[in-house]
């Protein structure tokens, strides 16, 4: 579906600095319907790279192929026609503040030059399938962060895109939020099996949704591959780190394996790993910890094991729950 091959981008240098090469030499294949995890530390490149996706940038050498077409090298008809299937959400949500949700889900479909009614009927569709119905005509002013994003969402899908570009997109959000946007992100991909890509600093964004992922350091992909495989065993020490780092207040555990996650909670929360015990297949085991009778709470370390999707629906409800990190 996308081919990003041996790209190098390179800006201009403004005013008393030096060129920056964004992208050194980034090679990268992503499937139709994959869900694609790109992760790094701010400057890394992650940006860049996505907006070469859209053709919001070009090369300086290499090429972007996206559904068999090389971006950078589409006139501007062509372009414009092939961006109408990339859609693309944004960390701040871009929307259009003195237009309603409605119109705001109207304005890709008016561009395209779509008739009155057919615009009607899909901003219908799509205001349903976000859970938007009752507040179509409410302006984005008045709708919390996890609506507009939800605006985001159904605007980047007005054109039925084959691919969506997600940038920093739950990154303003509260972990609960996040946690529904990623489960729409979901099954939106399962209903329409659209191809995903997702910038993100957050491993737990990662875990929750993606199959593949490409850890970035530098203008360059360090590490890529399948979540499940990097997670087990990661190799560069950049991801290393970010697995380290992983939950430390967003996520509520770190995954030792697909399927396994340490968390560390307050003892008296445990009555709520025990309904979680009653609702689904998973095990929580203790696993160490000290009862001391100090002031702000006892913390018990506890395994968590079952299937990955049990395992990782288990860390975002407790996300906000239960107080937790890992150590
Ligand atoms: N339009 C631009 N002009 C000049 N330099 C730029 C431009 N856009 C990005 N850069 C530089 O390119 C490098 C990569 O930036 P990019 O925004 O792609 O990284 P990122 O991984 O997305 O970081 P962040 O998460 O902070 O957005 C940085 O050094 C940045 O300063």
């Amino acid at each position: 579906m996308i081919q990003v091959k041996e790209v190098t981008k390179t800006y201009p240098a403004q005013k008393n600095q030096q060129v920056v090469t964004a992208l050194k030499g980034v090679s990268l294949q992503i499937e139709r319907g994959d869900i694609f995890g790109i992760v790094g530390h701010s400057g890394a490149g992650k940006s860049t790279l996505l907006r070469l996706l859209n053709g919001l940038e070009t090369p300086s050498s290499g090429a972007v192929m996206v559904d068999g077409k090389e971006i950078s090298r589409l006139a501007s008809k062509e372009l414009r026609l092939a961006r109408q299937k990339i859609g693309m959400i944004f960390q701040h949500f871009h929307l259009l503040w003195s237009r309603t949700v409605r119109e705001n889900i109207a304005f890709p479909l008016e561009i395209a030059g779509k008739a009155k009614k057919e615009i009607d009927e899909k901003v219908d569709v799509l205001l349903k399938r976000v859970g938007l119905s009752e507040r179509a005509d409410a302006y984005p002013s008045q709708l919390s962060g996890g609506q507009k994003q939800r605006v985001g969402i159904a605007r980047a899908l007005a054109n039925d895109p084959d691919v969506l570009l997600c940038d920093e997109a739950t990154s303003a959000l509260d972990p609960e939020t996040t946690a529904s946007i990623l489960r729409l992100l979901k099954e939106i991909h399962q209903e329409t099996g659209i191809t995903l890509v997702l910038i993100t600093h957050e491993m737990s964004v990662v875990r929750a949704i993606c199959n593949k992922m490409a850890v970035m350091e530098g203008g360059k992909i360090v590490e890529c591959g399948e979540v499940e495989a990097i997670f087990k065993n990661p190799q560069h020490p950049v991801t290393k780190q970010f697995l380290k780092e992983l939950t430390v207040s967003d996520a509520s555990g770190e995954t030792v394996r697909p399927g396994q996650a340490t968390i560390e909670i307050k003892l008296d929360q445990l009555p709520v790993l025990r309904k979680l015990a009653q609702t689904r297949p998973i095990t929580f085991r203790l696993t160490g910890g000290e009862i001391t009778g100090a002031a702000d709470g006892d913390r018990v370390r506890v395994h968590v094991d079952g299937e990955q999707e049990h395992v990782h629906q288990v860390l975002q409800e407790l996300n906000g729950e239960v107080e937790s990190r890992v150590e």
